[in-house]
């Protein structure tokens, strides 16, 4: 009957309704009703009174959200007492030092500060290994649900965070993630567990829920340009983080659809930067496409003989595999500002990764090449290429080229079995795909040089290629180290090397400036032994130590 007859009073006229069920129950404490006594003793209680009176001024700013004028209420109150106060200020001061007034003037200012959340516990002194990868999330259980889903990897046992739910206490919290591996809840180690085991935890939990996740890293490989600087619509050019093509990026934050926040790696600074989003930076490109200039097309090299092992190679521009990648709109580029990657180890049993070298004509991207092959033929083989010239004596189809008709060769052109293809002296020239194939499945490292526009179909994950650019010196040490080199020119002439070392220069870092987010390594040629000792050593590492590659690569099915 009291709480009824509270709810009446709270409901419909507050304080004036009590004062009439007051005196209702005091007509039955007359007639003796029992029970009235005491009800009409709670009734009239003073706090219930003051209590009543403070919820009709809250609900007066039910609708109307005021906002305190100074958060810190309390502090002014003795500011009242100056240094020889008037008899005002003298009682206002003393009206201001009660001890009501002050807890009032209190509650007012934590209120102002929102200073009224739970306190949660302090986090645990011993903290686990890796406590870097380790997140300890400690959440306050009220009557309201998680908001998380959980799932069994059936191969690990591992307990995963599969769904955030919008709005929910985990989402709230701003700490759990989709993917993110459950390591303990509450002390209990949780891998192996069934999900109904961990939720029985969870349910039997009382008051705080501690959580040890290890979040899920997401690393990206830039394949764009980005200077918040110049960028007007980033909300705060100071916290935003510049990067260029080419660059690792350890993503820490993804919840806003526009901004995210990552760390560049090797990791040098803790703190992270804002970057826009993938789908940000595409609308941004879309928007760059159509209101930029045509870009000069430097794809195409400057025509002229390339002293390669197979004469054929690169003096043909008249008929080429496919055009520049990145002079259409729809090139991987624009589609995709960044590529997922992971840190991936071959494992012994599977072919090694193809091993790309490109750089700019008479770098010596063919000369490493060849020596690399020559200092030990049983590990480095490059594919044995196709032609539709007539075989030669001494030579043996499959040792120098595929000898192959015209029509067969133009018939694994349509079927797309070419990597690169051209045309020397009327004759056919190219190298395929199965001829790849072949080295790898020998257990031998494939060594490929071919054009940066060939790389991106080569961008498989059976062939999964580790991409090496050599690059030109300073034009001074080009001059020092290339006194003796000879080349051959386009009617096979043997002549000393005296091109525009500045040329060479200057077109190996144009195309290092166009390609560089598909290099996984630069090697600079300039002293020939050292350099070959170099490449040498740095495919050893691509086939045997931990290297970034596209995500999906590594998944199962492509
Ligand atoms: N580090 C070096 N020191 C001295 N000479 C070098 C060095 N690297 C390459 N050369 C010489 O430079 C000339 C051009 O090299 P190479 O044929 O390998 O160039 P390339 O990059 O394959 O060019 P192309 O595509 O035209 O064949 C060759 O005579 C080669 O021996």
């Amino acid at each position: 009957f009291l709480y009824a007859c509270v709810c009446v009073c709270v409901s419909a006229g507050i304080s004036e309704m009590l004062s009439s069920v007051v005196e209702d129950v005091s007509l039955g404490v007359n007639r003796n009703i029992f029970g009235a006594e005491v009800l009409h003793e709670l009734l009239s209680a003073p706090w219930l009174h003051a209590l009543l009176k403070i919820y009709e001024c809250l609900l007066q700013f039910e609708r109307s959200t005021p906002t305190p004028l100074l958060p810190y209420a309390s502090g002014l109150s003795h500011e009242v007492y100056v240094h020889r106060p008037s008899a005002e200020a003298r009682e206002l001061y003393s009206l201001l030092s009660s001890p009501h007034m002050q807890a009032l003037l209190s509650s007012h200012d934590s209120v102002a500060q929102s200073d009224y959340g739970p306190v949660l516990p302090p986090l645990p002194d011993e903290m686990p290994d890796g406590e870097e990868a380790m997140r300890i999330v400690c959440l306050v259980k009220n009557n309201q649900p998680l908001g998380a889903t959980i799932r069994r990897d059936e191969e690990t046992g591992e307990i995963y965070i599969a769904r955030v739910i919008h709005g929910g206490l985990a989402d709230r919290s701003g700490l759990l993630h989709p993917g993110d591996l459950l390591v303990e809840v509450n002390g209990n180690p949780v891998v192996g567990m069934e999900p109904g085991q961990v939720i029985q935890i969870l349910i039997n939990s009382q008051g705080t829920i501690l959580f040890k996740v290890i979040p899920d890293q997401v690393y990206m490989r830039a394949l764009v340009d980005y200077s918040p600087l110049q960028d007007s619509s980033i909300p705060c050019p100071d916290a935003g983080m510049a990067f260029s093509r080419g660059d690792l990026l350890e993503v820490v934050d993804q919840s806003d659809g526009r901004w995210w926040q990552a760390r560049k790696l090797p990791c040098a600074a803790s703190c992270a930067g804002l970057i826009p989003s993938a789908s940000m930076l595409k609308s941004k490109q879309r928007e760059q496409w159509w209101c930029q200039p045509l870009e000069v097309h430097t794809c195409i090299r400057p025509s002229g003989f390339r002293q390669s092992f197979r004469l054929w190679r690169r003096t043909s521009v008249r008929r080429r595999r496919q055009s520049c990648t990145s002079c259409s709109p729809n090139s991987s580029a624009l589609s995709t500002p960044y590529e997922e990657v992971a840190l991936y180890q071959r494992p012994p049993q599977e072919n090694h990764r193809l091993i790309i070298i490109i750089g700019a004509t008479r770098v010596g991207v063919n000369e490493l090449r060849k020596r690399l092959i020559k200092l030990n033929p049983s590990t480095f083989q490059g594919p044995v290429p196709h032609t539709t010239r007539p075989i030669r004596a001494g030579e043996q189809t499959g040792r120098e080229y595929h000898f192959v008709t015209k029509e067969l060769f133009e018939y694994m052109v349509c079927n797309h079995r070419f990597v690169d293809y051209g045309e020397q002296k009327g004759h056919l020239y190219g190298t395929s795909i199965d001829a790849i194939d072949e080295v790898l499945k020998r257990g031998r490292m494939c060594i490929l040089d071919v054009e940066p526009h060939s790389i991106q179909p080569l961008r498989t994950r059976k062939l999964k290629p580790y991409v090496i650019f050599i690059k030109a010196p300073g034009p001074d040490r080009l001059r020092h180290t290339r006194r003796d080199a000879r080349v051959l020119t386009n009617y096979s002439v043997n002549r000393a090397f005296t091109d525009d070392f500045v040329e060479l220069e200057e077109a190996s870092r144009l195309m290092e400036a166009k390609y560089k987010q598909l290099f996984d390594r630069t090697l600079v040629n300039d002293d020939l032994q050292h350099a070959c000792m170099q490449l040498c050593s740095i495919i050893q590492e691509a086939q045997d130590e931990p290297q970034w590659i596209p995500v999906s690569w590594s998944r199962t099915e492509e």
